[in-house]
């Protein structure tokens, strides 16, 4: 099969590339959430809702005393004072899940802990350290309390048939708590996407290994499987695959009947030895192949069909596979991951789209040389108030993303930024 893109591209390089904007626009268009798993309670954290949740029950069921104290008929207590105590006839206690089974009568008390059943007739707890237990059967108020003072209500916390939680959150710890409280034991989670990784290049030895002689150290598949774990994938053992055109498209074709996302790394230029973007091209639609970015231009994206078709009509369409073709060179990995996969990864899981960075906005110390019509994705340190660029060259040196504390972005439309003014800086870390 022959694909006049992928040709041009073949026999004379990367004439014309795809803007950043555009391949943004397409991935957005092509990708949503994966469909609903159930997730035990206990492995929900961090999980993203699919479906809503609403409460089939009222928590707090009963009223409960939110302090240790007595519950009393707050009228009784009205002009109570320390020096002038109200007192009380003490009928019986209320203790958690065992509560007070008769009703409490004017001119009564019954003893209550924190979360016990506030008894019927009582409409106030009264702290302990406003009452004076005189007697076995009698107790003084030393003070007023209104009604409803230091009583939970009913429903007071989540009321039956209410929205707990809506679909797309992503499960914060107290989250979990809440849905256990309302008794969830699983809930509706988004599948996490599964990525493949695929390793090319005859010159790279598996991580473990140390470099020698003419041969490398696969630093890309380490890198990339960190992100797409920390984007909420669900990774899967990476694969090193032989520089020859039928292993690539076997490893694609394996792949693609295993995740939803796969990374393929090296060999998606135009050299005799990058097979993967003809073998992309043959499998499925590649979609782009060249992006007006640097580093990472060579980036290759393509669209491989999905195992198995839907049922019927009433289900949406199988997704397509995602591949991303990313330039060998670390640098050009991480801005490609960073730039494009990595918001597909996290749209595939529920999450934002947005990039996972928090970012500040800062002048910077240097100009910034550019071209206008392309993205340059800088390494930059951030020393005192100022943006110190680290350059956009040595896409082959990981070591400046190292040292960077983050990265700003040239836009398309300008040919370079000027010290001083304020630039956007995503931070690497939290
Ligand atoms: N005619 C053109 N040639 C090239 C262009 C171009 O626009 N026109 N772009 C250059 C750029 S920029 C890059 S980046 C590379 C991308 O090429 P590939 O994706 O085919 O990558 P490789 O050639 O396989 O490797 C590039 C570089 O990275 C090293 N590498 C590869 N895999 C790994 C790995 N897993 N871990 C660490 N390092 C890796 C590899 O040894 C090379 O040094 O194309 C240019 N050519
Ligand atoms: O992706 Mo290449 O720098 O742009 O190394």
């Amino acid at each position: 099969m022959s694909d006049t893109r992928f040709d041009d591209v073949r026999m004379r390089g990367f004439l014309r590339r795809a803007d950043v904007d555009t391949v943004l626009t397409l991935l957005d268009a092509r990708t949503s959430a994966l469909p609903g798993e159930p997730v035990p309670l206990s492995e929900a954290a961090g999980r993203v809702l699919a479906l809503v949740v609403t409460s089939n029950v009222d928590v707090p069921a009963f009223a409960r005393a939110a302090m240790d104290g007595y519950a009393v008929c707050a009228a009784d207590t009205a002009d109570a004072t320390p020096t002038a105590p109200r007192a009380l006839t003490l009928v019986g206690e209320s203790l958690p899940a065992r509560p007070f089974s008769g009703e409490v009568k004017a001119g009564q008390a019954v003893r209550i802990t924190t979360g016990a059943p506030v008894p019927l007739g009582a409409d106030a707890v009264l702290m302990a350290e406003l009452a004076e237990l005189e007697a076995a059967d009698r107790v003084a108020a030393r003070a007023p309390v209104v009604s409803g003072k230091h009583i939970v209500r009913v429903a007071e916390d989540v009321a039956r048939g209410s929205v707990v939680l809506p679909s797309g959150r992503r499960l914060r710890p107290q989250d979990v708590g809440l849905l256990a409280s309302i008794g969830t034991a699983t809930v509706t989670a988004v599948r996490r996407p599964r990525v493949a990784i695929l390793v090319t290049g005859h010159e790279v030895l598996p991580p473990g290994a140390v470099p020698e002689g003419h041969k490398i150290v696969d630093s890309n598949s380490p890198m990339l499987a960190a992100l797409a774990a920390r984007d909420g994938a669900s990774v899967l053992p990476v694969r090193y695959v032989r520089d020859d055109p039928a292993a690539v498209r076997e490893a694609l074709v394996t792949a693609a009947q295993q995740a939803e996302v796969i990374l393929c790394s090296g060999g998606t230029s135009v050299g005799t030895e990058d097979h993967a973007p003809r073998a992309a091209a043959e499998l499925g639609e590649l979609a782009v192949h060249g992006v007006a970015l640097r580093p990472a231009g060579p980036l290759g994206i393509a669209f491989l069909p999905a195992p198995g078709a839907r049922r019927d009509a009433s289900e949406p369409p199988t997704l397509p596979v995602v591949l991303f073709l990313l330039p060998g060179n670390p640098v050009s990995c991480l801005c490609a991951y960073d730039l494009f996969a990595g918001r597909v990864v996290r749209r595939l899981g529920g999450r934002s789209w947005e990039l996972p960075y928090r970012t500040r906005a800062l002048p910077l110390a240097r100009d910034v040389p550019s071209t206008v019509g392309r993205v340059d994705y800088v390494r930059v340190k951030v020393e005192g108030n100022e943006v110190v660029p680290l350059g956009t060259g040595g896409a082959s040196n990981l070591s400046t993303a190292v040292a960077a504390d983050g990265f700003v972005l040239v836009p398309a439309a300008l040919g370079h930024l000027t010290q001083g003014e304020n630039v956007t800086v995503w931070l690497y870390d939290a």
